[in-house]
């Protein structure tokens, strides 16, 4: 095939969404009869998603632009299951009340990213699964999934190996997933389901239980699980997980994890994480040196606005480059010298930026305390020599107090 002939499909390899799909001509020839129903479900694990769940949701978004209609599934039903794929251990089971807090969270990022008056559309799978019964849905739906092929499967086989346990509950995972997928394929069309690499099982087993049991031909896409240049998963970094509600890390905060982007991998951010032309990103990705930066000041602003607008995105630009300013103009940031790596609360104590490891965990709870300039939300943060900016990495606490480490 000489590469697809839609616009999403098109699109989204040029900007390297794509990790997999099942079948990649027949979705093309799918989307160019144009109104593709495709859906993402996400767990209330949380009650805010993080940067990791940007990139399949970026997915949704370009649907919706290239003339498709999105769905974005809440999975208030699955969470009170919790999915198995990529987990090591069981997750702690929710209470409903912590789900339907969460679930509020979560949807404030769809109401950003996508347009609900044009055709975009919210659901949450408790409206089907919270009324199942189950002897019929062993009868009716159990009955197409082989448990031999399911202890095939990532998620389960996984687990065994490592001989770490997996509940029966979580076994279910699997089946449930798969039946939204039919139910939103009954009730509204739906014929591509997409996900973060490790969710390729569960969406293959829902568009086989599809062609079973509604004779319907549905779709599978992957992303790529996102991570850095230098290998650390996305989302999780090492200051704690980059939350995309603006009460849980502020549009300032946001728009310097961004900033703070490592060098290689600036062009692959602005692709996935900005929508500006591919000819500027590919412009601004090849810059070299100290023009790196003012690419990471173009991802920063730019994803900043895609996410809490274009007015709170040039706000933090703005207070950025202030404090840069007067940081520079000060030029005599007290500094302190450590071996290094060393843990964050350690050296807070040691630049005298609190009074005691306590206290200093206590500034992290409270969002207080910053490396190099990002919000530091981890406790057991390990500073390295690889967060040394031109030889110092900056600790601070609140927006006046810096001091700079250097490895000694
Ligand atoms: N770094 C990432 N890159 C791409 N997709 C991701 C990333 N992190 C999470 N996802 C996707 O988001 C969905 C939810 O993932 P997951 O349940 O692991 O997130 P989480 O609950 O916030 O993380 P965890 O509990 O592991 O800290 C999955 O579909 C997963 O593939
Ligand atoms: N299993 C997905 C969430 C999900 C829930 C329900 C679905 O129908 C689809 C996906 C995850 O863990 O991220």
């Amino acid at each position: 095939m000489s590469g697809p002939k839609s616009d999403f499909l098109r699109i989204a390899k040029e900007r390297g969404y794509i990790h997999q799909t099942s079948d990649e001509a027949e979705l093309d020839a799918a989307l160019l009869k144009g109104g593709l129903v495709a859906y993402i479900g996400y767990d209330c694990t949380a009650d805010s998603l993080h940067v990791g769940h940007l990139m399949p949701t970026m997915l949704l978004r370009l649907l919706q632009k290239t003339g498709g209609r999105p769905i974005a599934l809440i999975g208030g039903g699955t969470t009170k299951v919790g999915d198995p794929s990529g987990k090591d251990e069981a997750r702690q089971l929710l209470t409903e009340e912590v789900i339907e807090a969460n679930k509020a969270g979560i949807r404030r990022t769809f109401d950003a990213l996508l347009d609900f008056n044009g055709g975009a559309m919210m659901l949450d799978n408790a409206a089907w699964l919270d009324e199942l019964r189950y002897i019929p849905f062993l009868r009716d739906v159990g009955r197409h999934f082989s448990v031999n092929r399911m202890l095939t499967m990532d998620s389960v086989k996984l687990r065994l190996e490592r001989e770490h346990s997996l509940s029966f509950l979580e076994f279910n995972y699997m089946l449930l997933q798969s039946y939204d997928f039919l139910e939103l394929h009954r009730r509204h069309g739906a014929v591509l389901q997409m996900g973060g690499s490790d969710q390729w099982g569960n969406i293959v087993m829902g568009a086989e239980l599809i062609r079973r049991m509604a004779g319907g031909h549905a779709h599978v896409l992957t992303t790529p699980l996102l991570t850095t240049a230098s290998g650390a998963k996305m989302g999780k970094t090492a200051a704690g997980a980059v939350w995309l509600n603006p009460d849980r890390l502020s549009p300032y905060d946001y728009w310097q994890f961004w900033r703070n982007t490592e060098d290689a991998d600036v062009g692959r951010f602005l692709a996935l994480f900005t929508e500006l032309p591919m000819d500027e990103v590919r412009r601004l990705g090849a810059l070299q040196g100290a023009e790196v930066n003012d690419a990471k000041k173009v991802l920063a602003t730019e994803a900043t606005a895609l996410l809490h607008g274009r007015a709170a995105a040039e706000a933090a630009a703005e207070t950025a480059r202030r404090a840069f300013e007067e940081g520079a103009a000060a030029d005599s940031l007290p500094s302190i010298t450590s071996a290094l790596p060393s843990p964050f609360v350690d050296l807070v104590v040691q630049a005298g930026l609190a009074a005691s490891k306590g206290e200093a965990r206590r500034l992290i709870a409270q969002n207080g305390l910053r490396l190099n300039d990002a919000v530091v939300t981890d406790i057991a943060l390990t500073v390295t020599p690889a967060d040394l900016q031109d030889g110092a990495a900056k600790l601070s606490a609140g927006r006046k107090r810096h001091v700079l480490v250097r490895a000694g």
